[in-house]
């Protein structure tokens, strides 16, 4: 028996049900396939339990400034099988949601892995399913570097499976995931270092932000070891790992080594060959500005297209595919993968849209560029034995100042991004800042009065 229909999506993922469920709500017969647990990265092993864990260490930084503010605490451990069976089981409730909306929506929940027999049919336990739009959102996976030993190490998805607290740990990269698990670790009272092999984590960003999380990260007492290259990994009989690097430099009696070196897209076990959809040499898919591959009827989106890897990215994309697909009010939709907002949930946490200063200053000419920037001690730990700088940055473009980069790391950070992004969408200048009434006392008054 084969069952068909109008849309399918590989992958319960951000990209998958967003486009599913759309697809639905306009009036397909929709299914979404999934090999491992409905939502995907996010929901599982990324952005939600990894928030959990950073609300952990936020609880614990707030500890530290209690005695300032009046509470005299005497602190009884910290309990990390508590912290993860609450996290988990607010993780099985999203689940739950997931499922209610594909049955108010009408979606086919399929479980199983898929593979293309050709380019309008999948196999899934066996089970042949047509459709006549089929879109890739498998995502990926964690990369282990190919290096001696390797696999005595676990990736963020072995990090979030953890039952105990690791008492020495060693995380390895210096993207996100690397900065956001070993902040953690180390607010919840882990030995934790962190190898990068350059001179810092998060090149990408603006240098003035990075520079200011170095010195957060050296105030918090964060152990981070640079130009480290990790050459071999070994583990002695009590099970104990010593990871060394090319430089000589060694890491003993480490009971958890975490890599995170990046991700691979998920795209060589499904068979693409059978579809004859193209993939990159990198393993991701190339795909047009309508997330068209190059097969009529063959679609990707999220992770797998390599654009901006973010949860909320996935999900437009997801979305407007379905809207452009099955809705005629909006034949032409497509993203707009322009200023992107993101955050790195460090502590404090990096908030970022828009060009970096060195970015600014190479695609425009120098006197066109205009770099407001501020440095405070924000009044929440200023109180405290623990006052700590924020620094906030606007980098603004030619003779109306419209603002093209807005980059902070500060508390709050995180929630004050969003409404900035609004701003920015929209084509703010400078002067719109400046005739914006600040909010007092916060930190993103902060934005509106630069000097
Ligand atoms: C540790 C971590 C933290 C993160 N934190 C954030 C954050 O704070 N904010 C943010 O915006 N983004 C964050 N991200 C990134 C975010 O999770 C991804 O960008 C997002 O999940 C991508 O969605 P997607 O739909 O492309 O793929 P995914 O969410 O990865 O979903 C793909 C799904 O496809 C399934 N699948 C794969 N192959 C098959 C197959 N053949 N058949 C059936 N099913 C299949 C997989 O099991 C998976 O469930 C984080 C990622 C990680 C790893
Ligand atoms: N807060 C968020 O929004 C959030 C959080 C986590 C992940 N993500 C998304 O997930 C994606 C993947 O995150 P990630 O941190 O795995 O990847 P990443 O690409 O951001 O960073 C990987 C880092 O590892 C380094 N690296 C590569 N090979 C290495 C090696 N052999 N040894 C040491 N270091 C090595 C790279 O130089 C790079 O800095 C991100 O790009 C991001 O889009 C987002």
């Amino acid at each position: 028996m084969t069952r068909h229909f109008d849309y399918l999506a590989i992958g319960a993922g951000s990209g998958g049900i967003a486009s599913a469920n759309r697809a639905a709500i306009r009036g397909a017969k929709a299914a979404v396939i999934e090999a491992k647990a409905v939502g995907g990265t996010c929901v599982n092993v990324g952005c939600v339990p990894k928030k959990v864990m950073w609300y952990g260490a936020h609880i614990a930084e707030a500890l530290k400034y209690a005695e300032a503010y009046g509470f005299h605490l005497t602190q009884d451990g910290f309990d990390w099988a508590t912290l993860v069976k609450h996290r988990e089981a607010y993780i099985e409730r999203i689940h739950g949601g997931y499922q209610r909306g594909f049955s108010s929506n009408g979606v086919d929940y399929i479980e199983g892995f898929a593979r293309f027999v050709d380019a309008n049919t999948v196999e899934v336990n066996g089970e042949h399913i047509t459709a006549d739009h089929i879109t890739i959102a498998t995502g990926g996976r964690p990369l282990i570097p190919d290096v001696p030993g390797a696999d005595f190490g676990i990736d963020s998805d072995g990090f979030f499976a953890l039952q105990e607290q690791p008492k020495k740990a060693v995380v390895v990269g210096a993207g996100y995931i690397a900065v956001e698990i070993a902040g953690v670790l180390h607010a919840l009272g882990t030995d934790t270092h962190l190898l990068v092999r350059h001179d810092r984590p998060l090149r990408q960003f603006d240098n003035d932000i990075t520079d200011a999380l170095l010195q957060r990260m050296d105030q918090d007492g964060h152990q981070l070891h640079t130009h480290c290259d990790v050459e071999k990994v070994e583990k002695n009989s009590a099970g104990l790992l010593t990871i060394t690097c090319k430089d000589g430099q060694q890491f003993t009696d480490v009971d958890c080594l975490i890599w995170a070196i990046g991700r691979v897209p998920a795209t060589d076990k499904i068979n693409l060959e059978a579809a004859g959809v193209e993939v990159g040499e990198n393993g991701l898919i190339p795909v047009d500005e309508y997330q068209n591959t190059n097969v009529k009827g063959i679609y990707a989106v999220g992770d797998i297209t390599g654009a901006a890897q973010l949860t909320p990215v996935a999900i437009k994309a997801g979305r407007l595919l379905a809207e452009r697909l099955f809705n005629k009010d909006m034949a032409d939709a497509k993203m707009d993968f322009s200023l992107i907002p993101t955050i790195v949930f460090s502590h404090p946490p990096i908030g970022t849209i828009g060009m970096t200063e060195d970015q600014a200053r190479a695609c425009h000419d120098d006197q066109e560029i205009k770099v407001y920037r501020s440095q405070f001690a924000a009044m929440y730990n200023a109180i405290t034995p623990h006052r700590a700088l924020s620094t906030f940055k606007l980098i603004c473009c030619g003779p109306d100042e419209r603002v093209i980069g807005l980059h902070g790391i500060g508390e709050g950070m995180d929630e004050i991004l969003q409404g900035f992004a609004v701003a920015m969408k929209m084509g703010a200048t400078k002067a719109d800042f400046d005739a914006t009434i600040a909010l007092h006392p916060t930190s993103a008054e902060e934005f509106v009065t630069l000097r």
